[in-house]
């Protein structure tokens, strides 16, 4: 059973309606992450699971319960916040005692829980540090040593690792995994930060203005983006018009190419998504298509190349080979290379159309 799950959630401030119908379900045990722009009403799902807010419509459930009202403290659930909002006139241990003191726990399985939550932040021994000696990311440890030494079902996350420098926030991100990992809960957290979200997640919930345009593991939403906007805000893409001819072939620039995408009808016009890094330059006989390059920027492990094809559509490129500003190259790829996506399918139309023609040939 999940131990979360939204049914068509709503969310209006007054007039503004920021979730209009948010439907997911959460496994207990795993990393999800919640994605998207600024202003999407990520935070608002969060305050939502947290019980800082009420939907206006929908149901929450936790563990098969609906808890639409259910008050903040007597949720499961614990929340982790980007400006770590620690107490400052409590040290390190007491802040962490905090919510232990006020549940009136006994001194003595206080002192063993705050050991051991700052055990697993790796912060054994800051106990009776005052909160002023300590560095923003050890700060932001603290705060999540608050959060789970009262053992939370669920753990929730909003931008925790926004206000940390690149290095620190990259360390952050994989021990908030690895703690994820050893603890067993379930872990929602919030970012706007794509490669963040790739590199933690067992699932990612894409959002955007209020509602969810995909969900899925990290690979399927990379390697099949269900929409323009899934694939222009996750990774670098190309994104050209193009023609279903038939199953298995589209056209693009009136060229046919074989593909793996069916169940389309022929002469739909669709989109084809091609990764930069999965095309290269070749000469222009090699070439699938033609292209003249516009530029070309050294980046340390590859190029990145801009050209524009012979019908006008802009390409980027990351070769690892060197072309020459103005010359006309091929482009080259491989069928599974192209992703084929059509104009407003959903996710539940996209998983049926993928099932029926899955283990079909080409
Ligand atoms: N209490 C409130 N009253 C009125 N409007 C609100 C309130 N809380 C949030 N909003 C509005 O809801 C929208 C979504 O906000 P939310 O904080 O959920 O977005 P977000 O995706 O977390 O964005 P960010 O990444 O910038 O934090 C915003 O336009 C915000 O102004």
């Amino acid at each position: 059973m999940a131990i979360l799950k939204f049914e068509g959630v709503k969310k209006q401030f007054g007039d503004n309606v920021i979730l209009k119908d948010i439907n997911f379900e959460i496994e207990e045990g795993k990393f999800y992450t919640i994605l998207g722009p600024s202003g999407s009403g990520k935070t608002t799902i969060l305050r939502l699971i947290a019980g800082f807010d009420y939907p206006n419509g929908g149901s929450i459930y936790f563990a098969g319960k609906q808890i639409n009202q259910l008050p903040a403290n007597q949720r499961q659930v614990n929340t982790v916040f980007q400006d770590y909002a620690l107490f400052p006139n409590l040290n390190v241990f007491e802040n962490i005692a905090f919510g232990l003191r006020l549940k009136r726990m006994k001194k003595k399985e206080i002192q063993l829980r705050v050991q051991e939550a700052l055990a697993l932040v790796h912060l054994a021994g800051y106990a009776h540090r005052e909160l002023d000696e300590l560095s923003g990311g050890q700060k932001q440890r603290v705060a999540i040593a608050r959060a789970i030494v009262n053992r939370p079902k669920v753990l929730l996350l909003d931008e925790a690792l926004s206000a940390l420098d690149h290095k620190l926030r990259k360390e952050m991100q994989s021990e908030l995994r690895q703690l994820q990992r050893q603890l067993g809960i379930t872990f929602i957290f919030v970012t706007h930060d794509q490669e963040e979200a790739l590199a933690m997640s067992d699932q990612i919930m894409i959002i955007n203005e209020g509602l969810i345009e995909q969900s899925g593991s990290p690979v399927d939403i990379y390697d099949e983006p269900l929409n323009h906007f899934v694939a222009d805000f996750i990774g670098e893409s190309n994104m050209i018009p193009a023609t279903m001819v038939r199953d298995f072939a589209v056209a693009i620039n009136g060229k046919e190419f074989i593909c793996v995408d069916a169940g389309i009808t022929p002469g739909e016009q669709v989109e084809v998504v091609l990764r930069p890094e999965d095309l290269d330059i070749t000469t222009v006989e090699k070439g699938k298509l033609t292209a003249t390059v516009d530029s070309q920027l050294f980046r340390g492990v590859d190029y990145q190349i801009m050209v524009h094809d012979t019908d006008g559509h802009e390409w980027k490129i990351n070769s690892i080979h060197k072309t020459t500003v103005g010359k006309q190259i091929g482009i080259t790829f491989d069928p599974e290379d192209i992703h084929v996506m059509r104009k407003n399918e959903t996710q539940a139309e996209f998983d049926a159309r993928l099932e029926s023609y899955q283990g079909v040939e080409a």
